[in-house]
């Protein structure tokens, strides 16, 4: 692709050099530098792209995409830009010949329920024939190809590939995570939204946004690029204050919720311990359905989709069909299966309020006692460490805690810190370092009728300790210690 091609829509300060030469690729990554390839410096939060020119540009760099001045390097075209981690961004839509622009891209953002989201939204659209591809924390899925996700979010230059493979495929449609970080980092920026979808906002990432507003404005943003309509749930504050602040947008506004008066709404909620029933109610339509998650956290996500399939303009049957045909998604509430009498329940909860409502959904309709394993994963907010242990010390009878990903942090450190919290209450505990002793001093000292859940790690299988990942799956771990202990 010719550079002046490439960089259409880039904000551009100055240009050195050649401006009339073909490029075959870009990267933002040095080791992954081609011969001709564009090679964009990032100034990230661990290091500096631009340390890395020397290297790029023996490994084929042909042009720079930086923010500093440098020398001028003899057969290189140098291009300085305000913002590289846009300017990497608009050029890869660009050199994917700008995908999303004839595409439906439905992005959902929010602290928790994204996966659940997306994953309800594609399969109502495609029990209605509409292929739909994805891209969140769990896999990024084009028809029956399935990629591995590093990010909920990828990097642009991923993002833009992972559409126009979509295009290829013939999938026009997308339902994808918008992490806040990929909103800050300008991962999406230039993508040409269909929909946005906001779920709601409660305590995680302070190590990264640093505070509250920084972080609902980075959530915010995703209803700035959207072209058909902003979905929002009401009854969570910063949904309501960010629907009050679009509202003035080209934009179609469509609110969701059940406490406040909203477009989209339930009524007649019942909630189960395999499920909940509800009445949907839209100015269109209204009518009773089932989903097969219990807890009012699950009632939300089926409305974000809903919502979604409503503003799409399907009718009540097709979104029937679709909603409750849907199984469940991996490690998001599910039911471990085994043969005994204890039902162990494993959930992503990884934040306070998922957690919270993991838990208060569980005390709906337990019989025994809640038996909670978790921990908090390291490099991550430390502030949601003894908030996430005084929650659990609230409604459980029993705590274990444990490793999440501790990653470069000290395993114990992190128990620590949320142990904290779990002082606050009178709930007893242990503080077990190896995730699989804790899971098995669950199992061990529950009784008929206890609900253990393990929280935190839902569809991950493995456990990043220090630099190394091992195998681990809490599933898979809870049914090999039943099977040796029962
Ligand atoms: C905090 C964060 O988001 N960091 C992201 C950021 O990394 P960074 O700014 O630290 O990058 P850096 O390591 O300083 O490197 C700077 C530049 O030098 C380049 N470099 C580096 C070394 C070298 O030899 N040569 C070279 O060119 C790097 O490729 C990079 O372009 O930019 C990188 C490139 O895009 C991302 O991979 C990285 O995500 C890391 C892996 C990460 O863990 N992110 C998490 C926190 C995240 O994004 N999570 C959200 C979900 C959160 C949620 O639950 O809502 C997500 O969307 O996944
Ligand atoms: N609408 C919701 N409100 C509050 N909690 C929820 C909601 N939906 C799911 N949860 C809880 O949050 C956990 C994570 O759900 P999910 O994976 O759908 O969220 P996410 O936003 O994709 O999270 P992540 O930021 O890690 O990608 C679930 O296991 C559940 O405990
Ligand atoms: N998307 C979240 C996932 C957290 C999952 C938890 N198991 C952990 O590793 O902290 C994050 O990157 O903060
Ligand atoms: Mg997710």
């Amino acid at each position: 692709m010719k550079i002046n091609e490439l960089l259409n829509n880039v904000s551009i300060i100055e240009t050195i050099g050649d401006m009339d030469i073909d490029i075959e690729g870009i990267a933002y990554d040095s080791r992954k530098v081609k011969n001709n390839y564009v090679f964009v410096c990032i100034i990230g939060i661990k290091t500096d792209g631009h340390n890395y020119i020397d290297q790029a540009v023996k490994n084929g760099a042909k042009v720079l995409i930086l923010e500093k001045n440098i020398a001028p390097i003899e057969g290189v075209t140098i291009i300085k830009v305000e913002n590289s981690r846009k300017a990497l961004a608009i050029i890869s839509s660009n050199f994917f010949k700008n995908p999303t622009k004839s595409m439906n891209i439905i992005g959902v953002t929010g602290t928790n329920g994204k996966t659940t989201t997306t994953h309800l939204i594609k399969n109502v659209l495609e029990k209605n024939d509409v292929n739909c591809g994805l891209i969140g924390t769990i896999s990024y899925q084009i028809l029956d190809k399935e990629y591995k996700a590093n990010n909920t979010t990828p990097e642009s230059l991923e993002l833009q590939k992972l559409f126009q493979e979509m295009k290829d495929a013939n999938v026009d449609t997308c339902a994808m995570e918008v992490s806040s970080h990929s909103l800050e980092l300008d991962r999406v920026a230039g993508i040409n939204y269909k929909i946005g979808v906001f779920t709601n906002l409660t305590a995680d990432h302070m190590d990264f946004h640093k505070t509250i507003e920084n972080y609902k404005n980075a959530k915010a943003k995703l209803f700035y690029q959207t072209s058909l309509a902003n979905i929002i749930n009401i009854d969570d504050k910063y949904g309501y204050e960010i629907a009050d602040e679009i509202k003035k947008l080209n934009t179609k506004l469509v609110t969701y919720g059940i406490n406040k008066k909203a477009e989209v709404y339930a009524e007649d909620i019942c909630i189960f311990s395999k499920g909940c029933s509800f009445t949907l109610v839209t100015p269109k339509f209204k009518g009773k359905l089932k989903i097969t998650t219990p807890g009012m956290f699950s009632v939300y996500n089926a409305l974000a989709a809903i919502a979604v399939c409503y503003v799409l303009g399907y009718n009540f049957d097709q979104i029937k069909k679709g909603i409750e045909s849907v199984k469940g998604v991996s490690g998001r509430f599910e039911t471990v299966e085994n043969t005994g009498d204890v039902t162990i329940i494993v959930d992503y909860s990884h934040t306070p309020d998922a957690l919270e409502n993991a838990l208060n959904t569980i005390k709906q309709f337990v019989e025994g006692k809640i038996i909670t394993v978790f921990g908090c994963g390291g490099d991550r907010d430390k502030i949601k460490r003894p908030m996430m242990g005084e929650t659990a010390g609230k409604l459980s009878d029993y705590c274990i805690i444990t490793s999440d990903n501790p990653r470069s942090e000290q395993p114990d450190a992190i128990i620590k810190d949320i142990e904290v919290g779990i002082k606050k209450t009178n709930c007893k505990y242990k503080m077990i370092v190896d995730r699989k002793e804790a899971i098995r001093e669950a199992i061990k000292v529950s009784e008929s009728k206890d609900i253990i859940l393990i929280a935190g790690k839902g569809h991950e299988t493995y456990q990043i300790i220090g630099d190394k990942i091992i195998d681990f799956d809490d599933k898979k771990v809870a049914q090999e210690i039943l099977r040796e202990e029962r």
